[in-house]
């Protein structure tokens, strides 16, 4: 495998995809770097599936320009510079796990040596395993020992580990993980925001059609508010404390039975120094938002998917 620091894995110029009058990509311009894992994240109708398609050589833009390594998304495929795990991507249920790896290793014009390549996909083990037998976890793996098979630079994932279960889709990143290290390029698409926090350098959010958020989950959350809560232990009045400091009913709530404040705000560690210093609370806590939050806030999503610890 050899890439290239001067050339980017993918750069997408302009884009725009139009199918009738929805326009599922519009003016998207992207530059991934080789070594990036990129998490592409964004609610249902977005436009993922559209622009990968578009990068995979499978659909062509209306306007703009694709180039994957420097080349036409069409020629980097047939090339096996790149390699694609889709969600449903066609398997025959009849052939074993082997035979299946060895008849599309057949396909290509030059393959990585099977043997290794089943051993990192972690397929080995069950290698003699008919596809139809093979758990929804299994036959991801399978698919990306098909996308593997030409040591691509660069890996595309749409939505691999849906519908998988948590130590599945887990199995799956960690051997993920192990690609990426060795300097593969890595643009999944996901709804889980968790795996897109864990396993990606870079999160790229998308709404609409439109690239609406580009940078780390730190860069996302970072101007977001934080939720302090703690136990009031003085007698004086919470409510009239919170109104002396600034804070709207919006951002403030007093459970009485549980003598607990809930603070919402932007600079939760000053207000936290003032109360602590004055000696009106005890077991503080401050939660710093998520990609769940980001993801709510940048996409006006209803906010009863929200989840807060
Ligand atoms: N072949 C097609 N013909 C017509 N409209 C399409 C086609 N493919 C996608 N669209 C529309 O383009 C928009 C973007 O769809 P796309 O599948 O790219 O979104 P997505 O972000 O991948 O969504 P999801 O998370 O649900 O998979 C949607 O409005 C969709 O209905």
């Amino acid at each position: 495998m050899t890439t290239s620091a001067s050339v980017p894995a993918i750069a997408i110029e302009s884009v725009t995809k139009r199918f009738g009058s929805v326009t599922a990509v519009e003016n998207v311009s992207l530059e991934i770097h080789p070594g990036e894992v990129l998490a592409l994240l964004g609610p249902n109708g977005a436009g993922k599936t559209t622009l990968l398609d578009m990068v995979l050589g499978f659909a062509e833009p209306n306007s703009g320009s694709i180039r994957t390594s420097g080349d036409l998304p069409k020629r980097a495929a047939s090339n096996g510079h790149v390699g694609a795990v889709l969600q449903d991507g066609g398997l025959l249920e009849d052939l074993s796990v082997a035979e299946t790896v060895k008849m599309v290793a057949a396909c290509h014009y030059w393959n990585a040596p099977v043997s290794d390549v089943m051993q990192r996909a972690g397929v080995a083990d069950f290698a003699t395993r008919k596809v139809k037998k093979c758990s929804g976890g299994q036959k991801q793996r399978l698919r990306f020992a098909l996308a593997l098979l030409t040591d691509p630079q660069l890996l595309i994932l749409d939505e691999p580990t849906a519908g998988l279960d948590a130590s599945a889709r887990r199995e799956f990143w960690d051997t993920m993980h192990a690609e990426a290290a060795r300097g593969r390029t890595i643009v999944f698409a996901t709804h889980y925001l968790r795996e897109a926090d864990d396993y990606a350098d870079r999160v790229v959010l998308m709404s609409q059609g439109h690239v609406i958020a580009d940078g780390s989950v730190d860069d996302m959350t970072a101007g977001l508010q934080r939720k302090l809560s703690a136990q009031w232990i003085s007698d004086s009045d919470p409510h009239r404390w919170a109104t002396a400091a600034g804070l709207s009913p919006e951002q403030f709530e007093y459970d009485a039975k549980l003598q607990r404040i809930r603070i919402t705000a932007a600079d939760t560690d000053r207000i936290a120094e003032q109360l602590l210093a004055a000696n009106l609370i005890r077991h503080l806590n401050i939660v710093q938002p998520g990609i769940e939050e980001a993801f709510f806030y940048l996409t006006e999503e209803p906010t009863s998917q929200e989840v807060v610890s």
